[in-house]
């Protein structure tokens, strides 16, 4: 059961439980090591598979990290070396990312990773979400979001950091930065991320009321670009990608970086400033008795 959207998620047990086994087999990528569409060999790490067609200059980048493809510390790292090889690969224009797991895009931040750990591997954990999103979100590729699946917080994030989303159509796969319903605060960039999105006026309601949107919701309000019946989401992610790969590059990424420099800019020139505020916000008893309690919530709801 979604236990923030308050929405019943079909049960996944015996999957998550596969999963698990697959987890434990380590090869997770040897299935796909036969390669990808053109004959350019999949490649990728434990939790990160890149299915690479060098045909189109397209990438399929799928997130697998069970149960719920939270953003743990070793997810972002992979991500982040994942995108920097597609970028240094000159045959890459474009990546759609997605997630390998059934009904989950992702649950957002590892709630794991911040709570009852010390100040450093708070800092360590903020660094490295930092990294991501300011590669994400300033990557002079096309990446596209293929949302197969629930996405609050941090999975909203990352599919706002993306240029285009297009998310399947089950009122389970809900998106938007909750953050309030646990108690905390969304960050300055994860707030200015949405405003580019869906300007100030919605994401101050969004942001206060902690809104999680339905697919018809989240396409209303322009969460998401585009809805599509549950198994062609990739398959619409493709095509509106032929769109954006019709423009020259050249154009096409010095307009995004005019867009979303500032943005960026905002937290390079404060990124430490951030990670101590991160780090003392998170070291508060109050914080940290109030994240226990939702994350003991979330074990026990299937008791
Ligand atoms: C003054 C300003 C200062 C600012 C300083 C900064 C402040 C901090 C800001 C931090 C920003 C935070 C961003 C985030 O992303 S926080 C995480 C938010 N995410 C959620 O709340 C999602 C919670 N999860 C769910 O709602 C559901 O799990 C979900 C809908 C995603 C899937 O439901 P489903 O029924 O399929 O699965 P379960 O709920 O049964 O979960 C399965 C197991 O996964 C564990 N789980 C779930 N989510 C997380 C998570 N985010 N992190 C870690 N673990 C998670 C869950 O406990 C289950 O575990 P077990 O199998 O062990 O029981």
């Amino acid at each position: 059961m979604a236990l923030l959207a308050g929405l019943r998620v079909p049960a996944r047990s015996l999957l998550r439980a596969g999963a698990r086994l697959r987890d434990a087999a380590l090869g997770r990528w040897e299935r796909a090591a036969g390669g990808g569409g053109d004959g350019a060999r999949s490649f990728g790490s434990q939790r990160v598979l890149v299915e690479p067609d060098a045909a189109t200059g397209v990438a399929v980048m799928k997130l697998w990290n069970p149960p719920v493809n939270s953003l743990s510390l070793d997810l972002l790292t992979e991500l982040v070396i994942s995108l920097e090889k597609l970028e240094n690969e000159k045959t890459f224009r474009g990546i759609i990312l997605t997630s390998d797991l059934p009904g989950i895009f992702s649950a957002g931040l590892d709630l794991t990773e911040m709570c009852g750990r010390n100040p450093a591997h708070y800092a360590e954990y903020w660094k490295a979400l930092q990294e991501l999103w300011l590669r994400l979100y300033q990557t002079h590729l096309v990446v596209i979001a293929a949302i197969n699946g629930a996405s609050p917080a941090g999975g909203c994030l990352l599919a706002l950091s993306c240029d285009y989303r297009v998310l399947a159509d089950n009122p389970k796969f809900i998106i938007g930065l909750n953050e309030t319903l646990l108690g905390i605060v969304a960050p300055f960039w994860f707030k200015d991320t949405m405003i580019n999105t869906i300007g100030h006026r919605a994401t101050e309601r969004a942001l206060q009321l902690g809104l999680l949107f339905r697919p018809a919701e989240a396409l209303q309000v322009g969460v998401v670009d585009q809805v599509v019946p549950e198994g062609q989401v990739q398959g619409a992610a493709l095509s509106a990608m032929t769109q954006w790969l019709a423009i020259p590059d050249h154009a096409r990424q010095l307009t995004k970086s005019m867009m979303r420099k500032a943005t960026a800019d905002r937290l390079l020139t404060q990124r430490e400033a951030d990670i101590q505020n991160f780090v003392s916000f998170l070291s508060r008893d109050s914080i940290q008795k109030a994240l226990q309690v939702y994350l003991e919530k979330l074990r026990q709801k299937k008791g």
